[in-house]
């Protein structure tokens, strides 16, 4: 881990992009580097092949795994997660978006909304991200200003359809790929900054929440060679210190306590983590192979896994996306919590024969793994890759 140690000098927050196949999620992000570099030198200008580095990401022209860039305007720091759109990796998406204290939803001007442009805002409800922005991208392709206007209010709607505040949203229009060819510096890059204006403005730093005990989901797992094994995630709540312990819960029966020995976030390193924060934990003892992606990092006792429980749940109409036809008791669809899914099976309640795309019902559900589960706590359903029911926990039984 490194000796450098991270500033608090501004206050940071984790934002991304999210929305459709091939609108311009990754492009978007690396004009906002570049752009912001050059405007305030502050930042790297990361490249597009940067963002998209894996062979089969190159190979495709897609995005497959999420990836965070780090970028300063004079006010704020962010962590930036690039969401795929592909319908095949909505699971990488759901992941990123549970992070993400804002969102910005990029929506190909030409194309308008398209189906994952939806589900990443229904998803985004789901995983509790309080605000999206929206960014008209491929305004280069369009020639016609009324069909903008049409696609604003498309995009508008829809975010108002899943509680998103659709009429206040902030919508800047412009061209990603202009901003990048005209090298971050001109007309289009100044369309690129006033989204950004508009995203300092809009998106509310996390409120920390630090008085509870310390949670952080486990997003992904690496090994630091002659260091031992990290795990990182955003701190969803509580404050962490570096050399105290802490439990790994969920996907085990056993939980494990282990000792933090390093606290790292963009490569520098911190005496105290806190909430919102995006970090890597180093912890002692603990190998490769031991520790998951679902599973969480909590302060010891203060949460427990469970395979039980009732939740309120949403069924998504056909026209959102969802089935076509009704559940029935012993449908096993994936569950999603925070960064992972898990197989689980529905009982309905008694006297309930079935369930129909766009009722409200109470599901009691059994998980095959444990996962760590509290009130509250929201999940997404989907099979078959796509999203069908969203709800939230409504009580834990085991
Ligand atoms: N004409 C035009 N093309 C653009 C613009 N922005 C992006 N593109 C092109 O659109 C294609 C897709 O862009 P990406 O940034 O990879 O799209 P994405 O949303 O990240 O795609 P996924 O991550 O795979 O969902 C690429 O060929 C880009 O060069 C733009 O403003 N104008
Ligand atoms: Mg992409």
């Amino acid at each position: 881990m490194s000796k450098e140690t991270f500033e608090r000098s501004k206050p940071h927050i984790n934002i991304g992009t999210i929305g459709h196949v091939d609108h311009g999620k990754t492009t978007t992000t690396a004009a906002i580097t570049l752009v912001l570099n050059k405007k305030y030198g502050t930042g790297e200008s990361i490249d597009y092949d940067k963002i998209d580095k894996a062979p089969e990401e190159r190979e495709r022209g897609i995005t497959i795994n999420t990836s965070v860039v780090e970028y300063e305007t004079p006010n704020r720091h962010y962590a930036h997660i690039d969401a795929p759109g592909h319908a095949d990796y909505v699971k990488n998406m759901i992941t990123g978006a549970a992070q993400m204290d804002g969102a910005i939803i990029v929506v190909s001007a030409a194309d308008g909304p398209m189906p994952q442009t939806r589900e990443h805002i229904l998803l985004a409800r789901q995983v509790g991200v309080p605000k999206i922005a929206v960014f008209l991208n491929k305004e280069d392709q369009v020639d016609d200003p009324e069909l903008i206007e049409l696609v604003e209010m498309e995009v508008r709607d829809l975010l108002n359809e899943y509680d998103f505040d659709g009429d206040g949203a902030p919508v800047v229009v412009g061209s990603a790929l202009k901003a990048i060819q005209e090298g971050g510096e001109g007309p289009w890059s100044d369309k690129i900054l006033n989204l950004m204006e508009q995203v300092d403005e809009y998106f509310d730093i996390p409120e920390r929440d630090n008085d509870q005990p310390f949670l952080m989901p486990v997003e992904d797992v690496m090994t630091i060679s002659g260091r031992g094994t990290v795990a990182t995630g955003r701190v969803e709540r509580g404050t962490l210190k570096l050399g105290s312990t802490v439990e790994i819960v969920g996907l085990t029966d056993k939980t494990r306590e282990v000792v933090v020995t390093g606290i790292e976030m963009f490569h520098k390193s911190l005496e105290v983590t806190e909430s919102g924060d995006n970090c890597a934990l180093l912890l002692r003892g603990v190998q490769r192979n031991e520790i998951q992606r679902g599973q969480v990092i909590a302060a010891p006792g203060s949460v427990h896994p469970h395979t039980e429980f009732e939740g309120q749940v949403y069924v998504l109409t056909k026209e959102e996306g969802g089935r076509h036809t009704p559940f029935f008791s012993g449908y096993r669809p994936q569950f999603f919590f925070r960064t992972t899914d898990v197989t689980g099976d529905i009982q309905l309640e008694e006297g309930t024969e079935m369930v129909m795309p766009g009722d409200n019902a109470t599901f009691k559900i059994t998980l095959q793994k444990p996962i760590a589960l509290e009130e509250g706590l929201r999940f997404a359903v989907r099979e078959g890759g796509r999203t069908v029911a969203s709800g939230v926990v409504t009580k834990v039984i085991q």
